[in-house]
């Protein structure tokens, strides 16, 4: 069985619109009939999707509009974003546009460091290198297992041969 995805969701919008009506609907299954405007919630939820289990955090987000300056906060480690807009809101309609230009130039500016560059760094200083992510166990124990073989080959102890298969 696959280990679970964790993937991080922002809701975002014009003021009640319905994103945190939205928001609970799916985590508890029950509509929200009153109005109580949000600063910021996180919820969390497993689901189930094509077989693959999700590990959900879903970031419900205080109302925006065009004039807004997009939070830093929301542009983090955010997978996904579900933009709301009300059926009977043309406001809410023009100001989820008006987020999605916003998200484009954000996701414009964000420099990524090739591992590339990262492994030619190290190759300067003659030193391993790895790219890994705190999300993904599997490449965080690859860091470990690495400086240890690294630490053992500085102490003169080269790593085992690994067993090869031999026909005689
Ligand atoms: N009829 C109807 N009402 C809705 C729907 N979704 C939300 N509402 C109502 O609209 C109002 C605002 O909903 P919220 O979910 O609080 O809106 P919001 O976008 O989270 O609001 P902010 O926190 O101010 O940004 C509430 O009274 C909800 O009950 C919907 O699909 N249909």
């Amino acid at each position: 069985m696959p280990q679970p995805k964790y993937r991080k969701i922002a809701v975002i919008g014009y003021r009640s619109v319905g994103k945190s009506s939205l928001t609970i609907q799916f985590v508890e299954g029950q509509f929200v009939d009153s109005y109580d405007p949000t600063i910021e919630n996180t919820f969390n939820k497993m689901i189930s999707v094509h077989g693959q289990d999700f590990n959900l955090q879903l970031v419900d987000t205080a109302g925006q509009d065009e004039y807004s300056i997009f939070p830093q906060s929301h542009s983090m480690d955010i997978h996904g974003y579900v933009l709301v807009y009300s059926v009977t809101s043309m406001k809410s309609f023009e100001v989820v546009q008006s987020l999605h230009d916003k998200l484009l130039d954000m996701v414009g500016k964000i420099q990524v460091i090739k591992p590339e560059e990262g492994k030619k760094l190290a190759d300067s200083w003659g030193a391993a290198f790895m790219e890994s992510s705190a999300k993904e166990n599997e490449t965080a124990v690859e860091v470990f297992k690495r400086i240890i073989l690294e630490m053992e080959k500085a102490d003169g102890n080269a790593p085992p041969e690994e067993k090869k298969c031999v026909v005689m």
